[in-house]
């Protein structure tokens, strides 16, 4: 976080003083920088190391010269630097309160839904803190009344720390007479500009990366990482193998692998740089509108040209006007493979850019997590948060874009292959379902594109080949395997099961687009009095949690849609083999991981309440079953 050192009037500590601050309720004191002074509140706005930011009483801040660093034998063990499984932020919590965090003490009452018993359930929050605290050189002051806080004066400073007197009310304002957890300076503003600078603030996730204790690690760590480096690549190149086969069973393990040049084709390099190019071009024009992303860390806001839907069109028209004039685009069939490889190519080479330059960005650059030191790790999930060359967001381009657009135009051509290889005038109903529902999929997502911006990748993950080679290979080479399968494998389906998929698409896509559009719009604007009829679970970080429509009904109803659509995808190609029905498996896998993932980043921040809400809404995907 850049701070400038713009003096404020007659005040003890000044704006970017390092200082020591108390940690509410206990004794423990932590090295922040003052941020601010309101002079009407009489509070300081002070940042921990962490990234966690508080409001603090003049008495709760000492100067740092009264403290003295922590003997080095056991500092060594417990600098954040050094410290890995146990290490906790003030704002993080030990195993035993792990749904809890300090920017999440929770008012868990459920507006109109709830049980007045419920609603004024006094919630305690057992905040567990070892962040190496300094200790006094003199004895503490010990004015406090707090029991609590005079115990903890006893214990050593490597002690678990119980802060016992975080007890927050339904109404969470009461427990801010102490303490700001971020929220009073809101309280004067009008009830719009609230809900806006809550939004904004409390997007900011609680910990900065710099020098906050490391998050655990995604994905089977350090070693997991080198996993997935060797196993995505060689799963794609299994399938695309696979999917040429005639009987591509799983008995046919492993499939005969072609001599090492089959795998290149300068020709299919130049076609994929020329697509990205374009897709490039399309994205700089000067169309459609610029959205703002989710508050950074800095409470900087990125703008965003959200044309997709715009370069979907366009792309169209030009692949149209390509096979006008006679370009034979089951060339895509055929190379395929060439096709994959060359992309692979593209999204190392972006890799490895993406690593280099994430090496010289600045800390509040960086993804939470994503810097983990292992180079392997590192490069796998993605060090920096939002990579741009100049206006040009990288991220958002791979994900929205070349491969995205990409598995429109694939599927389309092995429509076109499907025909000329079973000599058909039409493709079949098969492949025009597997086309139509792909297609409306990756139109929805365009038109809606504003929405990819509040999705965990945009919003927490770095950039790094995990999304780079799964924007570009992952995507169009592995989701487009129903329709090559459907190329040499047909499926005739009856008019009845045309429906019925039919149906079963639509019934997904309503479920996934109606969720998603609840929540983006809630969450854009939770104080429109369109949202005044809708439950949600308030939360101490100033957001909601909808409950109502269906965030009720499971906790993850888009998760839901899609799997319905996924199924819908799978079905046309028949049971004959397992290769089409890889992406529904790879699905669920994906789903259900995402899922706890998020669930995992939702206690962080939201507590108790958000405790509430899975006792609330019991099923996390599945209604009944998961
Ligand atoms: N086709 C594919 O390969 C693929 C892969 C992955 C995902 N997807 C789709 O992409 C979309 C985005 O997925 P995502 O994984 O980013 O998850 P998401 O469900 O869109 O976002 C999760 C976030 O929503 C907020 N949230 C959770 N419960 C809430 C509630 N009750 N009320 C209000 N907000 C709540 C939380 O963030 P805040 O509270 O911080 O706002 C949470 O972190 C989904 O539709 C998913 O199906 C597709
Ligand atoms: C390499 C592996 C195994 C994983 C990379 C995951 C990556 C392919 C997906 C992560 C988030 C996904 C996503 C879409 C596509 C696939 C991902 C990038 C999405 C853009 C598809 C279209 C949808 O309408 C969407 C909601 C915009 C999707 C957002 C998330």
């Amino acid at each position: 976080m850049v701070i400038r050192s713009v003096t404020m009037p007659s005040v003890k500590y000044q704006r970017g003083d390092m200082v020591m601050g108390r940690w509410p309720g206990s004794s423990l004191y932590y090295e922040v920088k003052v941020l601010r002074f309101d002079a009407n509140s009489q509070l300081y706005t002070v940042i921990y190391k962490d990234g966690t930011e508080l409001e603090l009483r003049e008495q709760d801040i000492k100067s740092a010269a009264g403290f003295q660093p922590r003997p080095r034998s056991r500092s060594r063990s417990r600098s954040p630097g050094r410290r890995r499984s146990r290490s906790r932020s003030p704002a993080r919590t030990t195993r035993r309160s792990s749904s809890r965090t300090a920017a999440a003490v929770a008012a868990a009452a459920i507006t109109e839904s709830a049980p007045a018993s419920r609603r004024d359930t006094k919630l305690k929050d057992a905040q567990e803190v070892i962040l190496s605290p300094l200790q006094q050189t003199k004895p503490a002051e010990n004015n406090s009344n707090n029991k609590h806080e005079q115990k903890e004066e006893n214990n050593t400073a490597n002690k678990v720390n119980e802060i016992t007197d975080a007890i927050v009310e339904a109404e969470p304002e009461k427990n801010q007479g102490r303490y700001n957890l971020r929220r009073r300076k809101d309280e004067t503003k009008p009830v719009e500009a609230k809900a806006q600078q809550l939004e904004e603030k409390e997007a900011k996730p609680a910990a900065a990366p710099a020098a906050s204790p490391p998050l655990p690690l995604d994905f089977g760590g350090k070693l997991g990482a080198y996993f997935w480096l060797l196993f995505l690549p060689a799963w794609v190149l299994f399938l695309v193998l696979q999917v040429n086969l005639e009987d591509p069973s799983l008995t046919n393990f492993p499939p005969p692998l072609p001599p090492l040049h089959a795998f290149w084709d300068a020709q299919a390099l130049g076609f994929v740089i020329l697509w990205v190019l374009f897709q490039v071009l399309l994205y700089i024009l000067p169309v459609g509108k610029l959205s703002e992303g989710m508050p950074l860390r800095s409470g900087e806001r990125l703008k965003y040209r959200t044309n997709g839907f715009f370069a979907m069109v366009v792309s169209s028209v030009a692949v149209a006007a390509a096979v006008h004039q006679g370009v034979d685009l089951t060339y895509i069939h055929s190379h395929f493979l060439q096709l994959t490889t060359a992309s692979f190519l593209i999204s190392v080479v972006l890799s490895l850019y993406l690593y280099v330059r994430s090496r010289s960005a600045a800390a509040e650059q960086l993804a939470l997590g994503g810097s983990s030191g292992n180079v392997a790790y590192d490069f796998f999930k993605g060090r920096e948060l939002n990579p741009r060359i100049k206006d040009f967001d990288l991220k958002f381009f791979c994900e929205m874009r070349p491969g995205l657009i990409g598995w429109c135009l694939i599927n389309f051509a092995l429509a076109l292959a499907e025909m000329k290889q079973q000599a058909l005038d039409a493709p079949s109903y098969s492949m025009i379902l597997v086309n139509l529902f792909q297609l409306l999929y990756v139109a929805d997502g365009l038109w809606n594109e504003e929405a990819i911006l509040t999705t965990m990748d945009l919003m927490h993950d770095g950039f790094g080949f995990m999304l780079a080679f799964g924007d570009l290979v992952w995507v169009p080479f592995t989701y487009t395997l129903q329709a090559y399968y459907l190329v040499s494998h047909p499926n005739p389906l009856s008019p009845p099961a045309v429906a019925a998929l039919v149906t079963l698409k639509l019934g997904g896509f309503y479920i996934f687009r109606k969720s998603n559009s609840e929540k983006n719009a809630f969450r854009r604007n939770p104080s429109d009095p369109k949202h005044s009829d809708v439950k949600t679970i308030p939360t101490a970080t100033g957001k909601s949690l909808l409950v109502s429509g269906w965030w009720g009904v499971v906790r993850h109803p888009n998760y839901l849609g899609d799997l319905l659509m996924a199924l819908a995808w799978s079905l046309p190609c028949g049971f004959s083999h397992l290769l089409p029905w890889y992406y529904m498996v790879y699905f669920i896998i994906l789903l259900v991981h995402r899922d706890s993932r998020d669930m995992t980043q939702c206690r962080r921040k939201y507590g108790s309440a958000w405790d509430e809400y899975c006792r609330t809404v019991r099923y996390r995907i599945i209604p009944r079953v998961y």
